[in-house]
């Protein structure tokens, strides 16, 4: 994606989308991340496409993120596809609680290398770390996984608040040095994401 102009000092948002299998917890984590709270009680399925705006100071500039919040449900994924091309970042969940979820990456990977922009930022997360006794994903399958395919990975965590804000941040950080005319202003982010991720144990946030 050929992306001249810079976004921040434009102010146009930067596009971010949530994606990954129906009930692994994309509203919750934008929710969490937008309010700060934890959607508990019945689960609400999204219908076709939702989106919510926040605006981050990254290193003094202010970042706007347009968050999508896409249906995970199969029925819904024609609408998916078609927001996948204006993207510029993707954040693909699966839950820790879920062995399918976590199986379907592979297929949700091919699905954004089909219809997604070649240099799309994108993040592995495994969420639900919170919920220890279900789990049935341990962390190092999925930083197996996130390794193969090359791509940052960390457990996050919407009830909890685990990791939220910084997945979004890192992600931030990194669409904003993409839109710097400053060449020699490099941002890594898997080191970022590796240096000030939170585990899950005893010290989660
Ligand atoms: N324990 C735990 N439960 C969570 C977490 N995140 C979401 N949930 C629960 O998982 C269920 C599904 O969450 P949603 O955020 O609606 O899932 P979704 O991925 O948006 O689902 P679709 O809209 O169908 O694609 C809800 O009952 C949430 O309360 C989490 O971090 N920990």
């Amino acid at each position: 994606m050929s992306r001249k102009v810079s976004h921040s000092s434009s102010c146009l948002p930067e596009q971010v989308m949530l994606v990954g299998d129906s009930g692994v917890g994309k509203t919750c984590l934008l929710v969490r991340f937008k309010d700060g709270a934890f959607l508990a009680g019945s689960f609400i399925s999204t219908v076709g496409i939702d989106f919510r705006n926040k605006v981050l100071n990254i290193d003094g500039v202010k970042v706007k993120l347009q968050i999508w919040d896409t249906a995970g449900q199969e029925r819904f994924r024609s609408v998916t596809h078609a927001y996948y091309r204006d993207a510029h970042a993707l954040l693909l969940l699966y839950d820790v609680t879920n062995k399918t979820s976590f199986d379907n990456i592979q297929a949700w990977l091919s699905e954004i290398h089909e219809y997604a922009q070649q240099d799309v930022v994108l993040m592995l997360l495994g969420n639900k770390a919170d919920a220890t006794h279900d789990r049935v994903v341990k962390r190092e399958d999925g930083e197996r996984l996130a390794k193969e395919f090359g791509v940052p990975f960390m457990e996050t965590s919407a009830r909890s608040g685990l990791n939220v804000e910084l997945a979004f941040t890192a992600v931030a950080k990194e669409l904003k040095h993409r839109s710097m005319k400053d060449p020699n202003e490099k941002f890594k982010l898997q080191e970022y994401v590796s240096k000030e991720m939170k585990g899950t144990g005893c010290c989660r946030s």
